[in-house]
């Protein structure tokens, strides 16, 4: 049963920054109602960070969350681009436990080795018996239209044997080793919330809209599954193109 679709347009980046915070509290409060706690998938890039800001400064059972990550570059922890690091430095001030954060390790030599290993990570914090459902799961969406770490034409949008994937180098496109949580994963969250803004992403989410081939448009795979899916864009994303 798919969980429904919605579209939200905020009229520029602090109200999606604002409403983003809103959302994910509000799904952090409901998971924590229903089952004492909440479990929450982070992705990284430029457009959520102002969101975490914004969720850290709000009043929640911050000791009643668990933090994991959507995607990770192959870097350190204290790389500037590593996924994990900039969304701890936008957490920074939420009282979060440090044992509450469950990171990729991406700086792993052996990066298959470190898939399998958070695979194991994500069976074994919801149960070896339960689905890996996070509450709320932040997606992106690049200008090539990938989503997590799946991009286009390397057939990693249609992994569905692992929950976690290790994605090779694209040297042409500059851009390092990659760890991933998959399509079955992705589609299985309860409250799938992707980000988009600018002019630029315009054309990328009116593709990932459209039903077609996720190996072209990887974004696509944020509609398939159980969960719900906001579509949470600036006025500038959303236009019709
Ligand atoms: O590389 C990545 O990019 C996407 C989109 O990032 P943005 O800067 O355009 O917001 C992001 O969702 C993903 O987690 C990240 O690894």
């Amino acid at each position: 049963m798919n969980g429904g679709e919605e579209t939200l347009v905020a009229a520029d980046a602090a109200e999606l920054a604002r409403l983003g915070a809103e959302l994910i509290a509000r799904a952090i409060a409901a998971a924590i109602d229903a089952r004492g706690v909440a479990r929450i998938a982070l992705s990284g890039g430029s457009t959520p960070s102002e969101a975490y800001q914004r969720l850290a400064a709000l009043s929640l059972p911050w000791a009643q969350t668990e933090w994991f990550w959507v995607d990770e570059r192959a870097v350190a922890p204290d790389h500037p681009r590593s996924n994990y690091g900039a969304a701890r430095r936008d957490l920074a001030a939420a009282p979060i436990p440090e044992e509450r954060f469950f990171r990729m390790e991406g700086e792993s030599p052996d990066l298959a080795g470190a898939a399998a290993r958070y695979e194991r990570l994500l069976r074994a914090r919801f149960g070896v018996a339960s689905a890996v459902s996070f509450d709320v799961m932040t997606l992106g969406i690049g200008d090539d239209a990938h989503t997590a770490s799946l991009f286009p034409g390397t057939g990693a949008a249609g992994i569905e044997d692992r929950l976690v994937a290790a994605i090779p180098a694209q040297p042409d496109k500059g851009l390092e080793p990659r760890l991933t949580l998959t399509a079955p994963v992705i589609q299985e969250a309860r409250l799938k919330l992707l980000l988009a803004r600018g002019a630029g992403k315009r054309g990328v989410v009116a593709q990932a809209k459209r039903p077609g081939p996720a190996d072209e448009v990887p974004a696509r795979v944020v509609r398939g599954g159980p969960g719900r899916l906001v579509w949470l864009l600036d006025a500038a994303a959303a236009q019709a193109g």
